[in-house]
């Protein structure tokens, strides 16, 4: 079984290995959307694969060092594409979500990537 929780974080970045005249070359923000899925096996007693309460308690301290954050600024998100925040993302919150599945990120409304820890 699958489960999933949802946060939203509002952060600036920029990418610096862009082409020239890239717009995303300039200082700019996103709400992202990262999405941390969860994979298990349903207890029989409580009916879910873990609580959803302790997803969020786990993300908590990553998601501290994202929210109202210049990506750029945070070691390993020096160039902050959807793809590296992902991994990176997946790299933080692995150890303390063992059952980590998947990462999902939802730069805009439009784009985004997933990430399963390959
Ligand atoms: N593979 C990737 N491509 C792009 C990334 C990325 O992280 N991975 N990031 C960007 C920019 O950061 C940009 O802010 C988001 O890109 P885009 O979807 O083009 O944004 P728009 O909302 O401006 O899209 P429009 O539909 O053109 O308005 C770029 N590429
Ligand atoms: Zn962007």
């Amino acid at each position: 079984m699958n489960i999933f929780r949802v946060f939203t974080i509002e952060a600036a970045h920029r990418l610096p290995n862009v082409p020239a005249g890239h717009k995303c070359a300039r200082l700019h923000g996103h709400s992202f959307r990262i999405e941390l899925h969860v994979s298990g096996e349903v207890d029989p007693v409580t009916g879910w694969v873990m609580d959803f309460a302790d997803v969020k308690a786990a993300f908590q301290p990553i998601y501290d060092r994202l929210d109202h954050h210049y990506l750029n600024e945070i070691e390993g998100l020096e160039n902050p594409t959807s793809e590296n925040l992902a991994r990176w993302v997946w790299q933080q919150a692995k150890p303390v979500l063992p059952l980590l599945a998947k990462v999902v990120i939802h730069e805009t409304c439009t784009s985004g990537c997933e990430y399963r820890g390959e």
